[in-house]
This record gives structure tokens, sequence and C-alpha cells, in this order.
């Protein structure tokens, strides 16, 4: 039962409006309000968790000193920003976040005016806030202040690096707070990482600095003129040092910090005083992920993204299952290629930054010299794959499917148009659910299936996933082969079988039927099948042939099926324009067939978030929609039955 909060300050604040009628002083209990709304609610409905409560007193801050929405605030990736979104109109329906018809759990431009910019990916804000910037300057809004926040993890990326590199020269005043917790979902990695942790530790940076201040702070002020004289030496001293030792100095960002994130009231005054200072500036900000919730604070990546959770005892709710589970295939990935790994000394593993949620943080622990998280560098994951390919590596390199969106470029011209054998497994292949349209994996087969040479396959289920895998490091190819399956449990809870060899392009049957034949691609087959079996029960008997292969199509089974059946259903987790459907559709025209042909996928619209369950159902294509097509189907082959006997007698 969800427990009343005595929420005496938070109960009186709706919008940023009624937030900036408090004192500064009643801030401290406004932020332990607003985390405790976020721990009762994210306890009870599930969502992103640690991130928002880090943010607490940033958002807080935010809010009181900036005059959102007028001023523009922009977060990067979104997740963080539940105290945002509770503060700016949707308390009361926060308990809907992430369900099917309920706000989402990411900042959205139709959501709310205060949603300056949909995100989702990472590393975004920077660049559009510089956007909107640069837009206000053009229309004269010079008191418009423009945030990104970022995270250290989201600034470990190329885009994020690209827009410092046009802000430190585009004349805006351009905030950017970096908040940095030393955490990415799993450990913040890379150069920068070390470099942000030796400016917040380095003594000897930290006293140079104090030194400087110090120093400043001796000269005596004496009246108005004075001060602002002295402001601007220390200013300029300040800045002569600091560039000759920071990065950010030297891109010719103003650099304020490291400060504490939790301290709502120094961070007011911080705020204030940089809406004061013209150009671009970046405010290092310290936070801890999950404060104020001890286990998050603890483990921090498993409180990233927790499920459903006891407030009090703070024990995360596991589904009772009487019955053995299949397991995630993220995890049948992750042990399957420690196994490949061990067979074979060229496998190498790729992530960047989902170590945890691709399962390659096995691989880390056990081959931590053979695997790589490169932070959140998708574009880099695929050319640094490409790179260790061209000397004989059998890289895999595994990135989520929505995510792979950013390393377009580099599949087609580092890794197709070299002909390299990269193996990309493709997870979050398909829907993916409560995340919404920015994570739905549903492009990859259109976008990939227009290259030359590459092969495009996905397993139906677990055993079939680690031949697929098996298969794309013999060396039986030298293309480049995508290994797509979705976010998930499988379908089998025995799945360590010996390793088999697939012969590449060929499906297999799954079972002979009567006038209606369905062909389909990775899970969903699952769903044609159990849809097979009930309408046997009608009476309907329906055949099932798993196509494993987009690419290259298995061209002998889809003749035997065009050749026996007159009804064709494809059945595809992704988008119907340009995917496997479609596939079918093009050999249907080539050869001439005439069988009618109906492709289930998803539409061409945008798909919102809610289970996954619900989105399948909305598309149509779980076993329900399967069903319901295989019945119009069959109703059509019985009326036209019914038309050639009475045309007959
Ligand atoms: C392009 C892209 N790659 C990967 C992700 C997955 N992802 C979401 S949050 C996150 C960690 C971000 O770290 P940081 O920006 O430091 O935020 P924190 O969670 O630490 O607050 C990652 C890797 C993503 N959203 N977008
Ligand atoms: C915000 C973000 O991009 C990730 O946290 C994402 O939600 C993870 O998705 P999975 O839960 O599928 O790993
Ligand atoms: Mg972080």
């Amino acid at each position: 039962m969800k427990t009343k909060l005595k929420l005496s300050l938070l109960d009186h604040i709706n919008y940023p409006a009624d937030l900036r009628k408090m004192r500064v002083s009643q801030l401290p209990q406004v932020c332990e309000e607003l985390r405790s709304f976020i721990i009762d609610t994210v306890s009870l409905n599930g969502g992103h968790f640690g991130a928002s409560l880090g943010t607490v007193e940033l958002t807080t801050a935010l809010h009181y000193v900036m005059n959102t929405p007028y001023d523009q605030l922009i977060w990067d990736v979104g997740h963080q920003a539940y105290g945002h979104k509770i503060l700016t109109g949707r308390k009361p329906f926060f308990d809907t976040n992430r369900k099917h018809k309920g706000i989402s759990g990411f900042p959205r431009r139709d959501e709310s005016e205060y949603d300056t910019f949909g995100t989702g990916h990472s590393s975004t804000s920077i660049s559009a806030a510089l956007g909107m910037a640069l837009a206000a300057k053009q229309k004269g809004e010079h008191d418009k202040q423009h945030v990104a926040v970022i995270g250290d993890g989201a600034m470990t990326a190329g885009l994020a690096f690209e827009a410092l590199n046009h802000a430190g020269i585009a004349g805006t005043n351009l905030i950017v707070i970096l908040n940095d917790n030393c955490m990415s979902i799993d450990p913040n990695v890379g150069a920068l990482k070390e470099y942000l942790t030796h400016l917040t530790l380095s003594k000897a940076y930290n006293k140079i600095r104090r030194k400087v201040g110090n120093t400043l702070n001796k000269i005596p002020v004496v009246g108005e003129f004075s001060k602002d004289v002295l402001n601007h030496a220390k200013a300029g001293l300040k800045s002569a040092f600091a560039e000759q030792a920071n990065f950010f100095e030297a891109l010719n960002m103003r650099y304020f910090g490291p400060v504490d994130g939790h301290d709502v009231i120094k961070l007011t005054a911080i705020l204030a005083d940089l809406k004061q200072i013209p150009g671009p500036k970046l405010l290092h900000v310290m936070t801890t992920k999950g404060k104020g919730f001890l286990p998050a604070e603890e483990e921090k990546t498993l409180w990233h993204f927790p499920g459903l959770f006891d407030k009090v005892t703070g024990e995360i709710h596991k589904k009772a299952s009487t019955t053995l589970q299949p397991p995630k295939y993220q995890d049948v990935f992750g042990h399957t290629i420690i196994e490949l790994a061990e067979l074979n000394d060229k496998i190498v593993g790729i992530t960047p930054a989902m170590l945890s949620g691709s399962s390659l943080k096995f691989m880390m622990e056990k081959m931590p010299h053979r695997t790589f998280d490169v932070g959140i560098c998708e574009q880099h994951a695929v050319t640094l794959s490409a790179g260790m390919a061209t000397q004989g590596l059998k890289v895999f390199c595994n990135i989520y499917s929505s995510f792979m969106q950013r390393g377009y470029d580099q599949m087609i011209h580092d890794v197709v148009l070299q002909k390299l054998p990269v193996i990309f497994c493709l997870d979050r292949g398909g829907l993916v659910g409560e995340d919404g349209p920015t994570h739905h994996g549903i492009y990859d087969i259109a976008y990939s299936r227009c290259l030359p040479g590459v092969i495009i396959s996905s397993p139906m289920n677990e055993s079939e996933l680690r031949n697929l895998m098996y298969t794309a490091q013999l060396d039986k190819t030298d293309q480049p082969f995508i290994v797509r399956y979705p976010r998930g449990r499988g379908v089998m809870p025995e799945w360590r079988k010996p390793f088999e060899e697939i012969e590449i392009g060929k499906g297999r049957i799954i079972r002979e039927g009567a006038d209606i034949a369905i062909l389909s691609f990775g899970h969903p087959g699952n769903f044609a099948n159990d849809a097979c079996l009930d309408l046997e029960k009608e009476g309907i008997y329906s055949g099932l042939f798993d196509m494993r292969f987009v690419k290259p199509l298995d061209k002998d089974l889809l003749h035997h099926v065009f050749q026996n059946y007159t009804h064709i259903i494809t059945v595809e987790d992704g988008c119907k324009v340009g995917g496997f459907g479609t596939a079918v559709a093009e050999f249907r025209t080539e050869y001439k067939y005439q069988a009618d042909l109906q492709i289930l996928g998803v539409p061409d619209q945008i798909v919102e978030h809610g289970k996954v369950e619900e989105l399948y159902r909305e598309c149509m294509y779980d076993k329900e929609g399967i069903m319901y097509t295989v019945r119009a189907s069959k109703a059509s082959i019985m009326s036209l039955r019914k038309e050639v006997l009475t045309a007959r007698f």
C-alpha cells in the first residue's frame, strides 16, 4: 500500500513558480521531500532510480534560480530528471511514469513546456542547448539562460566533445553543468574520467587554486569600483592559472568547481553568480548516485534501474517462480562469449558503456585483457572493432540496437566498405517496453539490410543464439555478421547445449501446414508457434518457418513456401518499412509469385512506452495478433473456395 507522505512543502509546489515562493532556507526540506517522493513512487512503480536521487539538490536549485521555462534547462539522457518532472507539473501523474499511456521516463517536448528537448540517448544536451542559445541570440533574447546538465558518463561521447569545441567559440552565455558522480551505469571509464578524478582530488592543483584565491582575497577592497576591478583581476588570474591546467578552460569554457552537488543553498548562490558571468562556462558538480538511499549509494550499478523494491528494507522484489526460468538473452550472450573465447584466442568483446546491460561483465571479470568497455562511444566502438578486425581479431561488438544508430556511418564506412568480418551483437533488437521510442530497437533490420554483403541473423531461442555466435566466429565468412536479439528472456530453461554450426543463409522448418504459412524472424517465431498450436485446436493448420537470416535470404525455403502455400504472413520485431517482411515482398515480386502476403511488425508510426506485451498487442504481432491475421486469411480462403464452388455448380 502506498504510504502517505507528510509533504508539508512539496504539497504546495506544483510548478517552479511555487518553488520560488519558498525561502532559500526552506530548500533543504523541499529536497528531502522530493527525494522521499521519488523513493516512494519508484519503489512501487519502477523506473530509473540512482541518477534522479543524485540530482535532487541540483534540480531544486536550478528551478529556483533559473526562470524556467523561459530559461531553458536541457537534461542529458533524461533518466535523472524525475525531480524535474515532479517540480514541473507532473507530480499528480508521476505514478504513471513509464506506464502505457502514462508520462514518459524521459523529458519529452510534447509532455511539458519545461521539457525543452526530447532525450533518451546520451550526450545531446550541450549541442541542443547551444543550438537554443544561438537561436536566442538571433532572436535578440539576450537575457535568456541556457543550461545543459550532463553526466560524467555522457560527457565521454564524441558528440559532447564536438559541442564543447563549438561552444568555446560560439559567443553565447551557455552554462554546462557537469554532474560528476564517477559513474556511468557501471563505473565510468576512460582518460576523461581519470582527469576529472584528478581535478577533484589533486592536492597540488587545489592548493595552487586556493593560493591564487587567498592571495587575491587579501587585496584590500575600497568601494564598489575596486570590488569590480578586483573581481576582474581575480577572474583573470584564476583563468590564466586554470588555462594551463584545466581541459575545459583550454577549450575556452570558464571552469568553476568542483562543488558539492548536495548543498542546495550553496548551489543556488553559485548558480545565481553564474547567471551574471558572460560567455560559455562549465560548473563541475560532485554528486553521489543514489544519494539518500543507502543501498543505492552502496551498489550504484544495481540501483541504476532496480525494479520494484521495499523502500524500508531496500530489498529488490524478485518475481517468484516455482519452475526454472528461461535465461535473459543478454546472459546467454555473456556466458557464451566466454565459452567461445576459451576455444578461440582471437576473440575479444567490446561494449560502449553497457557492460552490465549486455552481460559482457562476465567476460570482463574473467578475461579483462580481452574485454573493452569504451564508454558511451558507439561510433568509436564500431571503428575500434574495424581496426581490430584488420589485424585478424574476432571482435564481438555488442551494442544495443537503438544505440547502434549512432554508429551507422562507421558501420558503412569502416566495416562494410572494407569488408571486415566484425561480429555485431545487437542486443535489445525489437520493442523494449517502458523506455519507449528512443530505445526501441526496431530500425536495425531495415538500416542494415541495404548494406552490401552484411549477414543479418536473429535467433528464435537461446540455442539458436549460441549457434549463431558460434557460426559467426568460424572463419566461414569475411563479411560483417549481425546477430540481433531482444531484451528479456528466451524460452529455453535448459539452454547450454553443445554448439552446432548453422549454414549461413539457411532457415528451418518448424512445421508444415495447409494453405497458410508463417515466416518468422527471431524471437517472435515463438509467438507464431504458440499461435499455430492454438489454431490447430480450431482446425487451422498453418506452416511455420524460422527464417533465421534476413540476409542472405534462404531462397530455397522461400520457393518451397511460395509454391506450397497461398497465404503467407511474415512476423518480425522490427519496423515493417524496409524490414524482413519487405525482403520477402521483394522476393515475391522478383519471382512473380501470386500468394497473398501480410507483413506483421512495427507499423510506420512512433510506438510509445508501455509493457512490451502491451506494445506487441498494439502492433498486432503477439500471439493473438498473429491468430487474428491467420483466421482472416483462412476466412478469405474459405470464401474464395465457396465462390469457386458456387461458380462450378
Ligand atoms: C547513446 C547512448 N548510449 C548508451 C546509453 C545508456 N545509458 C543511459 S544512462 C547511461 C549512463 C550515463 O552516465 P552519466 O551521464 O554519468 O549519468 P548518471 O547515470 O551517472 O547520472 C548510459 C550508458 C544511452 N542512453 N545513450
Ligand atoms: C537510460 C538508459 O538509456 C538506460 O538506463 C536504459 O534504460 C537501459 O536499458 P535496459 O534496462 O534495457 O538495460
Ligand atoms: Mg555519472
